[in-house]
């Protein structure tokens, strides 16, 4: 539970700030909201995280683009079903592909680009109801953590943007930036060029 928990949340943590990096509109808006909400405070605390929807959908817009396990955990049919027409006998192992399903263009406009604004006016969430975003899996054995996950990465997030001026090292450049993921059962980046100074 450790490993499922931790690893998930870091990675993702990770993706979000390197696409604020590369979207820096997107940051700066981001920013602008939690520094007005937070207004006054030292530091963003719990109870004004449900007042900051701009970096809410920056999470979903992350989870959608990066999930840390894009192909869930895989499972095993108990018996004989038909999904879409395709017959899978029973005992089969199946995996879903969530990284497929949330850039999947039936569902994704400009699927692989960074945009957050797509959650503004959406009813569309992470949390098992809506098969076109399923970080977090879905049903019975859905991940027990999401909602403890969501509250850390939301809390680390808006902490990071309130105190901190994020800039690139000297000479690399935004475009410059490695997305690419490395191959294995969570989703990180394959040269960790995180940047933060
Ligand atoms: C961004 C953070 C996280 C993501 C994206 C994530 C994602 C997932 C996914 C996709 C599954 C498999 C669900 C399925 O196959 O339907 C899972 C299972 C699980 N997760 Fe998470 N998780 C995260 C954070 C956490 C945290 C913080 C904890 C614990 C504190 C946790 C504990 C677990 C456990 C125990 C399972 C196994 C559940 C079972 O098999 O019944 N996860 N998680």
């Amino acid at each position: 539970m450790f490993i499922a928990g931790s690893n998930t949340s870091s990675a993702i943590l990770v993706w979000i700030m390197a696409e604020l990096i590369r979207n820096p509109s997107v940051m700066q808006r981001a920013q602008t909201e939690v520094r007005e909400v937070v207004k006054g405070k030292a530091k963003v605390e719990e109870n004004h995280i449900s007042k900051l929807m701009y970096l809410k959908s920056i999470v979903k817009e992350g989870l959608r683009l990066h999930p840390p396990a894009p192909l869930l955990v895989p499972r095993e049919t108990t018996d004989d079903c038909a999904v879409e027409g395709y017959h899978i006998p029973a005992k089969t192992r199946v995996f879903v592909n969530a990284k497929s399903i949330g850039t999947d263009p039936k569902y994704w406009k400009n699927k692989n680009e960074f945009q957050p604004e797509r959650f503004l006016d959406s009813s569309v969430d992470f949390r098992g109801q809506h098969f076109e975003l399923l970080p977090f899996g879905a049903g019975r054995r859905g991940c027990p953590g999401m909602n403890f996950a969501i509250l850390i990465i939301e809390l680390a997030l808006a902490n990071l943007l309130h105190r901190f001026d994020w800039e690139l090292p000297h000479g690399i450049r935004r475009q410059d930036l490695d997305m690419e993921e490395a191959i294995g059962l969570y989703s990180t980046q394959k040269s960790s060029t995180l940047p933060c100074s």
